[in-house]
């Protein structure tokens, strides 16, 4: 079936800049081509948006809000068809792909449920002269995404922007172009109005298209910094504002008085989960040097007993990576690694499964390093994949210098069982987001982004809304006119 969604229906592109094709990481099998939408479909795809924004945004929140909340039921409703679909197209093991149409859904209902509470201000001024606020929404807003969660992308992009009265025109990543046409299905089984979520297929040309039209109000993009630097450079020429959410290398900090067992499952959740390719991943993990030895035995010893294969099913926990020359790029690293002197403890080299159907598949085991200097390319640069480097600290104000020196700032996590010691540091800690005692859970209600060059603007928690909307300020003389002239 066609991939691209506009004006409430699958449909072929009306023009097309390439074709390209997206793969099964799990077998190396071809799951769909498709066209990558041109100029013209760019177009035609905002004009709709445009055209359902103007019934959407008159409608209340409440009316906005029963419409969101009936996506997030069917959404829940098919939380199995989807996430067997993300796996497919992904990679990511079906365990964890259901979680991730759990936090999808439950981001529409968060944000169906602030929906009815967007207000302004009410404000007095002399003489009995008023003014008042109106939160209003932006118009037609961009969504670009990365392939690591592309349904959950999708929504955290399009929830808040729906529930403020916008309409999106969203692009998928060009090798997870799937399930955001789900999403875009469950939107018109809802009742938007169609057109109100629409889906452009395509790669670089695509998305500038749809960064430069100029009936663009907004665009929100997740995916690499170079990326960003573009897609903000091109926003700028029209005065648009974007939202960021970019890459990172981020901070595990170990402390000698952790909760071991805690501290280990959770440097396995900053570093495996979606075989390793998130952007808040804790990768550099430094751990107290009076318990370097006794975590790296168990750290080491629980990555080797994660079970790689087949995504779909159940009892895996890790599947392929996304593509073959990704893969490759993550075993240079590996490879980079132990020519600058680090020690590869377990992993870090290509897995080929049992299965046959599974042999052209993009498998690597997960790869644990030490004897890591902060100074190595693979301490420095985010590699996107199953790969831990463990470095030693003595001191809370080393540890915290070393940690803030990095360009990327998305987040960071702190085991330790001294509570103001916890608070202290993450007080120091240059990252939008901080895990005391747990690393890379995402509830809805928590804002989501990056310091530094890991970008700018949130998604999720309440905050967001003022990234969506706009404010008007209306000033109201209730007696006459004094004039200067
Ligand atoms: N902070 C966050 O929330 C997240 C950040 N990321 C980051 O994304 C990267 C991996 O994702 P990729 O898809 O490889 O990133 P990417 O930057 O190559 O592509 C991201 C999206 O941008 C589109 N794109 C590429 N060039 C463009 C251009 N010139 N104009 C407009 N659109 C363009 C792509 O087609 C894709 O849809 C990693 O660096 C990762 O850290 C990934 C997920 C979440
Ligand atoms: N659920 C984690 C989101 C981070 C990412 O998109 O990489």
């Amino acid at each position: 079936q066609p991939l691209n969604y506009r004006g409430g229906a699958r449909v072929e592109p009306a023009d097309a800049s390439a074709t390209e094709q997206a793969f099964e990481p799990a077998t190396g099998r071809v799951v769909a081509t498709f066209a990558c939408s041109g100029e013209k479909e760019v177009n035609l795809a905002v004009q709709n948006a445009k055209a359902a924004f103007k019934i959407w945004s008159k409608k209340s929140g409440m009316e906005r809000c029963r419409i969101l909340l009936e996506a997030a039921r069917i959404i829940r409703e098919q939380k199995d068809a989807i996430a067997t679909m993300e796996t497919i197209n992904n990679g990511k093991s079906i365990f964890e792909a259901r979680w991730d149409i759990d936090t999808s859904w439950q981001c529409l209902e968060y944000f169906a449920g602030l929906a009815g509470s967007m207000a302004g201000e009410h404000i007095q001024l002399p003489g009995g002269s008023f003014g008042y606020t109106r939160r209003e929404p932006l118009g037609v807003c961009v969504g670009i995404g990365a392939w690591n969660y592309p349904f959950q992308i999708a929504c955290w992009k399009s929830a808040p922007a729906l529930a403020c009265g916008n309409a999106m025109v969203f692009k998928p990543s060009p090798f997870t172009p799937i399930s955001a046409v789900l999403l875009a299905e469950v939107y018109t089984l809802a009742g938007v109005p169609p057109g109100l979520f629409n889906v452009v297929q395509g790669g670089a040309a695509t998305g500038q298209f749809l960064c430069q039209h100029p009936d663009v109000a907004k665009v929100s993009f997740t995916g690499s910094v170079p990326t960003g630097v573009k897609i903000m450079e091109l926003s700028a020429k029209g005065v648009k504002p974007v939202t960021l959410e970019l890459g990172g290398k981020s901070p595990l900090i170990i402390f000698s008085d952790c909760n071991m067992e805690n501290a280990v499952k959770g440097a396995l959740m900053a570093n495996f989960l979606t075989q390793g390719q998130v952007c808040c991943n804790g990768t550099r993990v430094f751990v107290q040097k009076e318990i370097l030895g006794k975590f790296t035995e168990e750290v080491v010893k629980q990555t080797q007993k994660i079970k790689i294969g087949d995504p779909l099913l159940e009892d895996t926990r890790m599947g392929p990576l996304i593509n073959r020359p990704h893969l490759e790029r993550v075993l240079g690293f590996v490879k980079l690694a132990k020519e600058q002197g680090a020690k590869v403890l377990c992993g870090g080299d290509l897995y080929v499964p049992e299965d046959p159907k599974l042999k052209d598949g993009y498998y690597m085991r997960p790869c644990i390093l030490t004897n890591c200097r902060d100074d190595m390319t693979c301490v420095k640069e985010e590699i996107f994949g199953p790969v831990m480097s463990i470095l030693p600290f003595d001191t809370e104000a080393e540890v915290l210098e070393r940690a803030n020196n990095s360009t990327f700032g998305l987040a960071a996590g702190v085991f330790t069982r001294d509570i103001q010691r916890a608070h202290r540091v993450v007080a120091e800690l240059q990252a939008g987001t901080c895990y005391i005692n747990n690393y890379n859970v995402s509830p809805v209600e928590l804002p989501f982004g990056g310091y530094k060059k890991s970008g700018f603007g949130r998604e999720n928690g309440r905050v967001t809304i003022e990234y969506y909307s706009q404010l008007k300020t209306v000033c109201v003389e209730m007696g006459d006119v004094e004039s200067t002239f």
